[in-house]
């Protein structure tokens, strides 16, 4: 069996050389040639798969993107074809939901805005948004969720209009599906009239795709003035981004907020999964086996802790202005896609164990680190 999977997917030998012989591709530039004589197809969000990709890949019976996002599929098309299709829900949330938090902290040291106090909507409700409703539970920040589907479902009952979402927020977080027309259509769902409206000195972060902010118009609004701080992962027309939104950005990153180690590759071992069970295999093999040992896993913390500290702790394990920094240096030498393809290692809050103050233990755990349950 053939298996063809994404150069930037890790652990794929691991996991999947037991099934076939696996071979790596270049996920922005596979061709349909390359794909002809495939069984598998492994991708990341970067590959349109689509009719012109698999016309001619008549072996094909399974595939898989190690993603959250399905936007870059054509799933009617692999249903009609009777491929099977898997992704990977949930696989990076942990890692969108820190690099969020992250943001916050660096925002409130750089901008010297306490976050206690303040309000959060979070857009999207799903996955990434329950996970960061439950890491800032502690945090004194209060949440305003926004999530229209979820409140026509029922599952919601604090669901908040995103109109009124916004004009109450000081900051706006989206993690959002790309849909693109509607009743729930997330395209532009921040359009022009929707930016000019925004509180003056309001907090943008987009972590979800591009497409959905307007990014001429968040541009133009910067330009004319307007006063917003945004942090912006995703673009519209990746990896062809618009420079001039970023030099105006407060953070920026090369679509990397769900890049832990362990997001991608919680993400590989979902397919793997989903592979042996479409082929009626055992899957028995283990993720904790592959990952190496964090640089940093130990901390004691002895004193009262600030918001400040909080930040320190957070940024002990991942500091957003890292990416902020790579991607300012490197986008015009390197491109957007090296980037991504060389991003340095990031693992999640939970390979820090900390012994703090029994005070400070339930907002830390709730953070995502590990505690030890030392008595005082
Ligand atoms: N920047 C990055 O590296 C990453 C980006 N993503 C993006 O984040 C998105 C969200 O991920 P998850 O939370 O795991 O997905 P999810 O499917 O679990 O949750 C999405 C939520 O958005 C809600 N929603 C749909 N339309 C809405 C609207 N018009 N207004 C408000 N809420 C709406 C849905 O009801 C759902 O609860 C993914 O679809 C993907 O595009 C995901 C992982 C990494
Ligand atoms: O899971 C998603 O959805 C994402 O956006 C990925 O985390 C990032 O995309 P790729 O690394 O798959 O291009």
């Amino acid at each position: 069996m053939k298996i063809l999977a994404d150069q930037n997917m890790p652990l794929v030998e691991e996991f999947f050389s037991s099934l076939g012989q696996v071979e790596r591709y270049d996920g922005r530039n596979v061709t349909a040639e390359q794909v002809k004589e495939a069984d598998v197809l492994l991708t990341r969000s970067i590959t349109k798969v689509n009719q012109n990709l698999l016309a001619q890949a008549h072996k094909m019976k399974f595939v898989g993107t190690a993603t959250i996002g399905v936007d870059h599929v054509d799933q009617a098309y692999l249903k009609e074809r009777d491929i099977a299709f898997s992704s990977a829900p949930g696989c990076n949330a942990i890692a969108v939901a820190e690099y969020v938090i992250s943001a916050l902290y660096a925002y409130s040291q750089d901008c010297n805005v306490e976050l206690r106090g303040k309000k959060l909507a979070i857009v999207g409700v799903g996955n990434i948004g329950r996970c960061l409703q439950q890491k800032l539970q502690h945090s004194g920040i209060e949440l305003i969720l926004c999530d229209p589907v979820r409140a026509q479902q029922g599952t919601l009952s604090e669901h908040v209009d995103i109109d009124a979402a916004l004009s109450e927020a000081d900051f706006v977080t989206f993690h959002v599906p790309l849909v693109k027309s509607g009743e729930h259509q997330t395209k532009h769902l921040l359009n022009e009239q929707r930016i000019k409206q925004l509180k003056t000195g309001m907090l943008v972060i987009n972590a979800s795709r591009g497409d959905v902010i307007d990014n001429q118009a968040l541009l133009r609004a910067k330009q004319a003035g307007q006063e917003l701080e945004l942090i912006l992962d995703v673009w519209e027309n990746e990896p062809t981004i618009l420079t001039e939104l970023m030099e105006v950005c407060l953070y920026t990153s090369v679509h990397i907020a769900g890049h832990t180690l362990e997001g991608k590759a919680r993400g590989t071992q979902m397919l793997y999964e989903a592979l042996c069970k479409t082929l009626g295999e055992t899957a028995n093999k283990q993720l904790d086996a592959f990952l190496p040992i964090p640089v940093v896993s130990q901390c004691q913390l002895n004193e009262t802790l600030s918001e400040t500290d909080y930040g320190r702790i957070v940024h002990l394990i991942y500091d957003i202005r890292r990416d902020n920094g790579l991607m300012r240096a490197n986008l015009e030498s390197q491109g957007f896609d090296v980037l991504r393809k060389q991003y340095p290692v990031r693992r999640e809050f939970s390979t820090l164990n900390i012994s703090a103050p029994h005070a400070h233990q339930v907002k830390l755990q709730q953070l995502g680190f590990r505690i030890e349950m030392n008595e005082e």
